[in-house]
């Protein structure tokens, strides 16, 4: 295939918005998609982190290619807000990762809306800015789901729960974009343990199910952590790829695969 220009150039133009970029899989999934030329809108509730992250790779990719958004995912305005911003700024909107989210068994309430209802609220306000039907050009939403999105994490019910809310609704929103002709592709990843924030101090986020970080904790020396790289280079794939559209990837240390669910037809 003749390439016009270099692996590395193929989103050169591309506006990405990320959520919860600060630090983790967010972050990397930021500088990953800065390192393949595209212009990153950083968006998290860690301000001093989100923009210590956009200092940084400013003096490696120069003025104008990333900005820190201070943004709740649980706020519908401040999502609009930051969109809006995003657009003002540099024209429009290609890329929206879905990836803020939070582990808290107690806070089980918090726990839903920031890791469901973020993903459905962003999702919802990035189409009125990426829908062909509404005046946009297209483009690609990666939600970031978990393992515990294809199974339950014993420890974690309603983790759990969020993260088949988040497989569920990109696979649903996937079809309803292609039957419509929005030109939006939605895919999800679910990666395993990643060596992260989210998974240090467990046992202080399982509320009445501490008493079995044991099992979680089994697991986890089991099957070894992924690096936040690794994942981020999963969502790349999911962003480049254009014949993925209602994909769920799973991603071990071992390697990835694409899910298979049983048909509805
Ligand atoms: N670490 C893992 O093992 C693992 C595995 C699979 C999936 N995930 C998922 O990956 C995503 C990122 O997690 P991580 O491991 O990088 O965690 P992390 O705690 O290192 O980073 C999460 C980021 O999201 C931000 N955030 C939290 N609540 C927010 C909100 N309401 N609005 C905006 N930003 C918010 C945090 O400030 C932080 O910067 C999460 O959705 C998580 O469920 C994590
Ligand atoms: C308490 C740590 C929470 C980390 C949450 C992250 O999203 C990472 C989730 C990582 C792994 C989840 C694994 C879920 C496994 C289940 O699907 C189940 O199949 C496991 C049953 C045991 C087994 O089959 O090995």
């Amino acid at each position: 295939m003749l390439r016009l220009t270099s692996p590395k150039m193929a989103l050169d133009g591309k506006i990405a918005v990320v959520t919860g970029a600060a630090v983790g899989i967010g972050e990397a999934i930021a500088r990953t998609l800065l390192q393949n030329s595209a212009t990153v809108v950083l968006l998290d509730v860690n301000d001093a982190a989100g923009k210590a992250v956009v200092e940084d790779v400013t003096k490696q990719y120069g003025e104008d290619k990333a900005l820190f958004l201070r943004c709740n995912v649980e706020s519908e305005e401040q999502i609009k807000a930051a969109f809006q911003k995003t657009v003002d700024t540099f024209g429009g909107i290609d890329i929206l990762c879905n990836n803020a989210g939070i582990l808290n068994e107690s806070e089980w309430e918090k726990t839903v809306s920031v890791n469901l209802l973020g993903v459905v609220r962003g999702t919802y306000v990035a189409l009125q800015h990426m829908n062909k039907l509404t005046g946009g050009r297209g483009g690609v939403v990666v939600n970031t789901a978990s393992m515990a999105g294809l199974g339950p994490l014993v420890s974690c019910p309603v983790y759990t729960a969020t993260k088949h809310g988040v497989v569920g609704f990109t696979r649903a929103m996937a079809a309803a974009s292609a039957v419509s002709g929005y030109g939006v592709r939605c895919n999800a990843i679910c990666p395993h343990f990643v060596q992260t924030d989210l998974i240090t101090n467990i046992k202080s986020k399982l509320g009445q199910f501490s008493h079995l970080d044991d099992a979680t904790n089994q697991m986890m020396e089991n099957t070894g952590l992924l690096t936040v790289s690794e994942v981020a280079e999963s969502v790349l794939e999911l962003v480049m790829d254009e014949t993925k559209n209602g994909d769920v990837l799973m991603i071990l240390k071992q390697g990835k695969q694409y899910i298979t669910f049983p048909s509805m037809q």
